[in-house]
């Protein structure tokens, strides 16, 4: 591990965005597990119900990465799991279960840790980075029933070590070989996807510029009123492609697909993998970020892990020239990374409302 430079570390991250300070959910549920703050319940529009939900029992596709390198079927699902749900699971990663196992009980850890501890690791007032809430920009809003810590984990230098719990014991080795498995299964689908695209194997891993990983571990406590709050607001991400390691057993997670919500159960040891906004960029909208929201319980908390790949905030987005013809007219505009994602930032989560910024006027 390379000693921080102080100067260029709070520089890092400075500039992207902000969030105002909120108290822990955490805490306010240990104090009284039947109290819901007024700023959490949800306007009757926006709360979860079950006649929002897909008719059907769906499920998204679940591509085995181990066929990827030899199995041209197995490719093509990947590229149509990509256009037509913008969600799948990957089974048969090759990420061992000890490091699955790891990165969970370094996650548990943290959360597990005293209020005042954890409070060690707060989110300073200019940046993202640490233990908090992201995207609250008002005292107005309505607040997720969850409990953050937003760390940046690759490349090494941009990590802001003052953030990482050092009171967990392994916290930072489990990060760091989750961490590292990730980018290697991140950088496998995109190099079948630049196949799928007919692109050059290392083409959507080297439009990144220098590639940057962020996670995002999310605790959701209990809720008395589940039906009153959400764990976390509809959104789609800002990142190329995230993918999420979630709890076993409990099923929280929901995603748009064609007007409703499809709840995705989990499986045991999956990924589940998402296209984020700067993807739908390069694809001109071929591959589409779509909206998630996640709910809470009345018996379980739930933990999730979310990995988040993002370009070199200097890098120019737009579309791929290989998207773009007489029959696919540009949609999108060419923009800095670092532009969207201030834009982002500086706004509530509300579905895809902030894709709009990415797209051309006459869109
Ligand atoms: O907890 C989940 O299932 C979703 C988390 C999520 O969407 C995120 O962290 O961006
Ligand atoms: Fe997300």
């Amino acid at each position: 591990m390379g000693v921080q430079d102080e100067s260029s570390s709070e520089d890092q991250g400075l500039g992207w965005g902000k969030s105002l300070p909120v108290e822990s959910v955490q805490e306010i549920v240990r104090k009284d597990s039947r109290n819901i703050p007024h700023r959490y319940i949800r306007e009757d529009a926006d709360r979860p119900k079950d006649t929002d939900l897909y008719p059907l029992q769906l499920e998204i596709p679940i591509i085995d990465f181990s066929l990827l390198s030899s199995d041209e079927n197995e490719r093509e699902k990947l590229h149509q799991a990509c256009k037509e749900w913008g969600f799948f699971q990957i089974t048969n990663h090759g990420i061992a279960e000890d490091v699955l196992q790891r990165m969970k009980a370094a996650a548990a850890a943290f959360f597990e840790l005293p209020p005042e501890e954890k409070k060690m690791y707060s989110m300073a007032s200019n940046d993202l980075q640490g233990y908090g809430q992201a995207y609250v920009v008002s005292e107005r809003q309505k607040l997720d029933w969850s409990d953050i810590l937003f760390l940046m984990t690759l490349p090494i230098k941009d990590r802001k070590l003052n953030y990482w719990p050092t009171r967990v014991t392994d916290f930072m080795e489990a990060v760091d070989v989750y961490s590292t498995e990730i980018n290697r299964v991140a950088n496998e689908l995109f190099a079948n996807l630049s196949l799928m695209m007919s692109m050059g194997k290392e083409t959507l891993q080297r439009l990144h510029g220098e590639m940057k990983q962020a996670i995002r571990l999310n605790y959701y406590p209990i809720c008395s009123r589940p039906e009153l709050v959400l764990g976390v607001s509809p959104h789609s991400d800002c990142s190329t492609m995230s993918l999420l390691l979630q709890d076993d057993e409990v099923s929280a997670l929901q995603i748009q697909h064609e007007g409703h919500w499809v709840p995705i159960e989990p499986i045991p040891r999956a990924l589940v993998v998402n296209v984020g906004d700067i993807f739908e960029a390069w694809t001109n909208g071929m591959y589409k970020s779509i909206e998630h929201r996640a709910i809470t319980n009345k018996k379980k908390a739930r933990m999730s892990i979310a990995t988040f790949l993002l370009p070199d905030p200097e890098v120019e987005i737009g579309p791929l020239d290989e998207m773009v013809g007489d029959h696919q007219p540009r949609k999108y505009k060419k923009f800095k990374y670092l532009d969207y994602i201030r834009y982002t930032l500086d706004r509530k989560m509300e579905g895809k409302s902030h894709t709009q910024f990415m797209k051309l006027e006459n869109e």
